[in-house]
């Protein structure tokens, strides 16, 4: 008997363009949703684009968060209970949009995302990422209704932070490997579908690779794109495993143990050379994520991160333990197979 069934949520509306912040209140209009919303934003984009907002959704109440933690959330959640939007605006970076997912997931009300940085897939994803206890990984959260990412506001954000949405597209590659392998070896549920799509959005990344430069802002359409590409493989998937593998394992627990971590894209990116190589060997397949990685600018060694040698070593005999994914790390490398992994790939000199 056929028992299988699946929900895919998607966002409804995505709007990508020049100027197309302005449209917001239109696209809110589109979704049918009631009320005013409940603003979740964090200081500097809504130094950038809270005048933007405000003209479109006079009189709305304003959150501004400091910090992506669980009193931020419950803060907002107060908020929500106070003044009864119809429906969350998160405008932000990764911070602002999370803790907006992530309360609006709780009150069961909507939410729309307003990307200031395309730093991400977590800005159009079903998936909220608030450090609790000594978890860094994703949940499973209600995906925003809509995704309103204008290219003008996004290509003046910081270089690094559209360089970190790169990289963690380009991470899909071994996410998609580890996925696949914990499919061959433990049984992993696994979509054709979904990893071919993540697959596929890192190809034409790096195809694109040429229209990705500071200035231009071609550089974020061809970013946000693919991190809406991203952001549907998971909600195929219902899972971040066609984004996630252990180059993210590897970020996670430097996240939790580096001193000063790097951001997130950056840090999956060289997670995912060190483990390009464990799939590959010698063969270059790792270089090939290397040398992605460098023609976008992100850093590929441990020092462009800001993160000490042993450090590196530490994550990398360590992370399987976070959580329960299996991936290229099984249950977990010697300390002398990851110096030797960190130095062959250049990432550790
Ligand atoms: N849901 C998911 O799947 C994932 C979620 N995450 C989460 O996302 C967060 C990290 O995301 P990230 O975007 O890097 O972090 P932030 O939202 O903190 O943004 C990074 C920095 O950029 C600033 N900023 C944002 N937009 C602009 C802009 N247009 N111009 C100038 N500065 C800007 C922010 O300012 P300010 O300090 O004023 O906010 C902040 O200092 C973490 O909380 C992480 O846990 C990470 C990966 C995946
Ligand atoms: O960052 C993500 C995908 O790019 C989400 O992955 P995690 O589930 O590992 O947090
Ligand atoms: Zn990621």
């Amino acid at each position: 008997m056929f028992t299988k069934s699946t929900w895919i949520r998607l966002p409804r509306n995505v709007v990508v363009g020049h100027g197309v912040v302005d449209r917001t209140a239109e696209v809110v209009e589109d979704l049918h949703l009631q009320g005013r919303p409940l603003v979740v934003t964090s200081p500097t984009p809504w130094k950038l684009v809270g005048e933007a907002v405000e003209a479109q959704f006079a009189g709305s109440e304003v959150v501004v968060v400091e910090e992506a933690t669980f009193e931020s959330v419950e803060r907002v959640i107060e908020r929500v209970e106070a003044a009864e939007p119809g429906f969350l605006l998160g405008v932000g970076g990764g911070k602002a949009i999370d803790i907006a997912k992530m309360a609006a997931d709780h009150v069961g009300l909507g939410f729309v995302s307003v990307p200031t940085a395309a730093s991400h897939d977590g800005i159009v994803s079903g998936r909220g990422s608030v450090p609790e206890g000594d978890t860094r990984h994703s949940v499973a959260a209600d995906p925003p209704l809509a995704v309103v990412a204008d290219t003008e506001v996004l290509a003046e954000a910081p270089w690094e932070l559209t360089t970190a949405g790169c990289a963690d597209i380009i991470s899909n590659y071994t996410a998609v490997m580890d996925w696949r392998l914990a499919n061959r070896l433990k049984d992993v549920p696994y979509s054709e579908y979904a990893a071919a799509l993540s697959e596929m959005t890192a190809e034409i990344l790096v195809d694109n690779a040429d229209s990705v430069r500071p200035g231009l802002e071609e550089s974020s359409w061809v970013v946000t794109k693919a991190l809406v590409s991203s952001g549907v493989a998971m909600s195929i998937a219902g899972s971040s495993r066609p984004a996630s593998g252990a180059e993210h394992l590897f970020s996670h627990q430097l996240d939790r143990i580096a001193p000063n971590p790097a951001l997130h894209g950056h840090q999956v990116g060289v997670g995912s050379i060190l483990t390009a190589y464990l799939h590959g060997g010698d063969r270059g397949f790792w270089t090939d994520i290397r040398d992605a990685l460098r023609s976008i600018d992100a850093p590929t060694t441990a020092s462009e991160l800001g993160i000490e040698p042993g450090t590196v070593v530490e994550a990398l005999t360590t992370c399987h333990e976070i959580r329960d994914r299996y991936t290229i790390l099984g249950d977990g490398m010697s300390e002398e197979a990851a110096w030797e992994t960190a130095r062959k790939t250049g990432v550790i000199e």
